[in-house]
């Protein structure tokens, strides 16, 4: 049964903080997902990220493996990545492009597969200047959030998490029509995102849809529709890790509706080397920190995942299992 649900609404321009953060926990600990209205991009730099992002995927094949992905940005191809690794489709349904901060060490370390400017001369100012806009709402965001959780507004400053963070943009295309398989195709298969918040743009065309209950079977899927101008925003599962499971990490996929599909999202990846250790207003005697340090011995897991107290985002992703790959050209 797939039903539409109805999240709630944050307006991250009121003055009135205390209210904005105790709204965006209810949604944290409930949903997982929320939207975000007025936060100030302006109108025709979303167009303009979205025609920019129409103008590259409608190239020819050959002008955007020239982007092609590599140091984690630039273009990756469609069926290239399968978001849910248990199933056995060809991969996911979808081509997208991955671009990073310009600025800091990170920007000279992982530089931009930027396309050819002779090809798309506006393109890349006007990514550059979305990264940096939305960039900034993150972080009025991530302020609100550790509101939320009762700590101070400048936290994830304070502790470094956005000093040179990992965070990127992702523009994505979903083809209207989906090659012909025995098995159910999807144009994002079921996932979390693993970052602190993802912030998402679509276009018109419906298709996301959330499951808030990972361990119930079958599992219900509902639709989250678009709220023109606001963001859609997700609690990734570093944030999850941080907050001792108290924010949720939400299941999500996209499914294809036989149309073209187009959709920006931001994923606010701190700083690769700061501590992600569970917050002191997470735990409790009655709730203690669920990710302690485990002696060597005591499991059989080889997941050093689980030996550690604390973790950086660095050695969270290492823990990601590799997304399909499949070399298609
Ligand atoms: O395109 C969308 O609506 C969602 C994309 C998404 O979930 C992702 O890229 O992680
Ligand atoms: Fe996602």
């Amino acid at each position: 049964m797939e039903t539409s649900l109805v999240l709630p609404i944050v307006d991250i321009s009121s003055p009135d903080k205390i209210t904005t953060a105790r709204l965006i926990r209810r949604a944290c600990v409930e949903h997982g997902f929320f939207y975000v209205k007025n936060h100030g991009i302006p109108e025709e730099l979303m167009e303009g990220v979205f025609r920019e992002s129409k103008r590259f995927f409608n190239l020819p094949l050959e002008d955007k493996m020239v982007s092609l992905h590599r140091d984690f940005l630039g273009y990756t191809p469609l069926y290239a990545e399968k978001l849910d690794t248990s199933l056995t489709t060809i991969g996911d349904s979808k081509e997208s492009f991955f671009l990073g901060s310009s600025e800091g060490v990170r920007g000279q370390c992982y530089p931009n597969q930027w396309p050819s400017e002779n090809l798309l001369p506006s393109w890349r100012q006007t990514m550059e200047c979305y990264y940096k806009n939305v960039m900034s709402v993150g972080r009025k965001l991530l302020g609100l959030v550790a509101l939320a959780l009762d700590l101070d507004e400048d936290f994830f400053i304070k502790i470094g998490a956005l000093n040179d963070p990992a965070a990127v943009v992702r523009l994505i295309r979903y083809p209207g029509e989906v090659i012909s398989s025995d098995v159910e195709t999807y144009g994002a298969s079921a996932h979390s995102d693993y970052g602190t918040v993802t912030l998402l743009l679509t276009d018109e065309v419906p298709g996301l849809q959330v499951c808030r209950d990972k361990s119930k079977q079958p599992r219900t899927w509902e639709d989250v529709p678009r709220l023109g101008g606001a963001f859609i925003v997700n609690i990734g599962d570093l944030m999850e890790r941080w907050t001792n499971g108290l924010f949720r990490s939400t299941l999500h996929r996209v499914m294809p509706v036989g149309k073209e599909r187009y959709s920006v999202a931001f994923f606010l990846v701190p700083n690769p080397d700061c501590n992600v250790e569970c917050l002191k207003t997470c735990c409790s005697e009655t709730s203690p920190a669920r990710y302690l340090r485990k002696n060597f011995t005591e499991s059989q897991s080889n997941c050093f995942f689980k030996y550690l107290d604390h973790i950086t985002p660095r050695l969270y992703m290492a823990q990601i299992p590799a997304y399909t790959r499949r070399r298609l050209y």
